[in-house]
């Protein structure tokens, strides 16, 4: 596409060069720059893309969007604001792929991941190709792909969009992290759906408060419902938590509308004679769709909730309840969340991804529910990261469980004794239940491991499907499911 037909739409704008130029993509990390690219340089949090320009030129880039002017040998285009500038370029540039496809945002504190993979799963079933983007992984059909961020850059997003729709997608079901909401990253998206799963303490380093974080995530149903048509298939919806008090003020900030799920309060869909068990959950299935008994392998009231968000959006999208109720009922679960390590041990293994001080509570919540022999929990908590929820998730991990041992996640750049010894001021002197330190995660699993006996259930909490530790900088190879099965082999292997 001609660089004139890009900046087209961008009201405030001065060009140096021949705006005839052909680009061949866009980008926004030098070190990505292929030949014919415009390079947009961002003012980032640790440094100004403004820096890598040069770079950017000498890797073949045959535009540049600034905001300050520069000189060059390249068309330069200066704009008052790149970020802004950038969500319209990757609209035009990419033909505005989400006019097409339907995109189902879906955000909360926990349960997106979830929630957003049992969507896929429902629709892919009804032969609906649809793609997904999110903590995990990129998928377009049966293949995966790794991401860096949850909710990546609009210029990846709109990109990935495209690409779906080449690849014959009809709907994209993402997660939409408040990071994402509050940096612009899903700017110039039409969203199709908007799914709100739960607001709990999460990031307080990033949004300082309660009230800021709640309004980050109510810019997802802010940019909703302005697409009045008379195809109802076209006009959006946000689907809403009734059981969560702030679902009241999206539905406040929202002009599109709204169908609500729930356990506790009225809701258009609902769950009621909930049965959990370790395998499993059943409940009555109440829905403005009929009523149908549910039998999920998914374990816990949580996935109850992400299990009722799926139902409204696959409802909204004309699926009969049979064909919903069989394609939930096939899932056996996500990636590390809540996922069984079993190596022949007469003792559960859980490795799930609760690294709030909510997930954590109710993972732990639900073992009590059916656990007969004791629980031990393994958790710690992410350096460079809310540091307010560590003393909460080592009082929780502590009151709910027989023993606690208190070890490293992602350190990233901060010393893990330091993070081990917030979380232990949580919960020192508050009753004279057992717990340990060990700053080592794989000596924690193995130590946690060893004390297990007969119907004990482990529970290794905060990195689920990660396949790495960062410590001081540092990615080491690293799986929680593997080590578990490591520490159980080399425990049989001890008789
Ligand atoms: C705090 C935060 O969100 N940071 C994001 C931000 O980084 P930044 O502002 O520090 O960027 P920067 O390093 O200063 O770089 C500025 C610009 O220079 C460019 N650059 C940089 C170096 C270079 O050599 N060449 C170059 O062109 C960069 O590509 C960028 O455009 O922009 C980057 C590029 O888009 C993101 O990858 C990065 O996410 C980091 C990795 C991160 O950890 N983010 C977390 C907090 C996050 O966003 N998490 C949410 C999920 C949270 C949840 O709900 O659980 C998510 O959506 O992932
Ligand atoms: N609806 C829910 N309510 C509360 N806790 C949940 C819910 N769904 C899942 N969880 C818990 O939270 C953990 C993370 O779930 P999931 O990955 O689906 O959330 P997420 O919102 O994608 O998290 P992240 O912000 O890290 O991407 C799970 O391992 C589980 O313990
Ligand atoms: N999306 C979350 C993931 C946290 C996972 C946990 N293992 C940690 O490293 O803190 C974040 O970036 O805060
Ligand atoms: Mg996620």
């Amino acid at each position: 596409m001609r660089l004139e037909d890009i900046i087209q739409p961008l009201i405030l704008k001065q060009v140096i060069g021949d705006l005839g130029t052909e680009i061949k993509g866009i980008k926004i990390d030098s070190r990505q720059v292929e030949s014919g690219d415009l390079f947009i340089a961002l003012r980032g949090l640790t440094v100004d893309g403004h820096r890598f320009i040069d770079k950017a030129i000498s890797q073949g880039a045959a535009a540049v969007m600034v905001e300050e002017p520069i000189s060059a040998n390249i068309p330069v285009v200066i704009v008052p604001d790149t970020r802004r500038a950038m969500a319209m370029a990757a609209a035009t540039f990419y033909r505005h792929p989400t006019k097409e496809l339907k995109v189902i945002g879906v955000t909360g504190t926990n349960g997106k991941t979830t929630t957003t993979n049992l969507i896929q799963h429902i629709l892919n079933d009804q032969d609906q190709k649809t793609g997904l983007i999110g903590t995990i992984s990129m998928k377009v059909g049966n293949r995966e792909y790794k991401v860096n961020n949850t909710t990546p850059e609009i210029v990846d997003l709109q990109r990935s969009f495209r690409w779906m729709l080449d690849e014959g997608c009809k709907y994209a079901a993402i997660e939409v992290s408040s990071h994402g909401l509050v940096m612009g990253r899903t700017r110039g998206c039409e969203f199709h759906i908007a799914v709100f799963t739960n607001l709990t303490q999460d990031h307080l380093d990033y949004h300082e408060t309660m009230e800021k974080y709640r309004d980050a995530k109510g810019l997802l149903f802010n940019q909703l419902g302005t697409r009045y048509s008379d195809d109802p298939q076209f006009n959006q919806v946000a689907v809403l938590n009734a059981d969560d008090p702030v679902s009241k003020h999206y539905a406040n900030t929202t002009s599109a509308q709204v169908i609500t799920y729930g356990i506790d309060q009225k809701a258009d869909v609902r769950a009621e004679n909930i049965r959990i068990t370790a395998t499993g959950t059943r409940f009555m299935l109440r829905s403005f769709g009929g009523d149908i008994e549910m039998n999920l392998q998914l374990v816990g009231k949580f996935n109850i909730y992400n299990a009722l968000a799926a139902v409204s959006v696959a409802l909204l999208e004309g699926i009969s309840l049979e064909k919903v109720k069989k394609s939930l009922e096939s899932i056996s679960g996500v990636n590390g969340r809540f996922e069984r390590v079993q190596a022949g041990q007469n003792f559960t293994v859980l490795v799930d991804y609760s690294h709030t001080p909510d997930s954590l509570e109710n993972a732990l919540q639900t073992i009590r529910e059916f656990v007969d022999g004791r629980v031990i929990c393994v958790v710690g908590c992410g350096g460079d990261r809310d540091r307010s929820k560590r003393p909460v998730m080592a009082q929780i991990a502590e009151k709910y469980s027989d023993l606690t041992i208190i070890t490293s996640d992602n350190p990233r750049t901060e010393p893990p004794e330091e993070i081990i010894a917030e979380m232990v001021a949580g919960i020192k002197g508050v009753n004279l239940k057992r717990y340990e330190t060990i700053v080592d995660r794989r000596e924690a699993i193995h130590f946690a491991i060893h004390q297990a006996k007969a119907n004990d259930v482990v529970l290794i909490a905060g990195k689920g499907h990660e396949t790495y530790q960062e410590i001081n900088g540092v990615r080491y190879d690293f799986d929680d499911r593997l080590v578990a099965k490591a520490a159980i082999e080399s425990r049989r292997s001890e008789g």
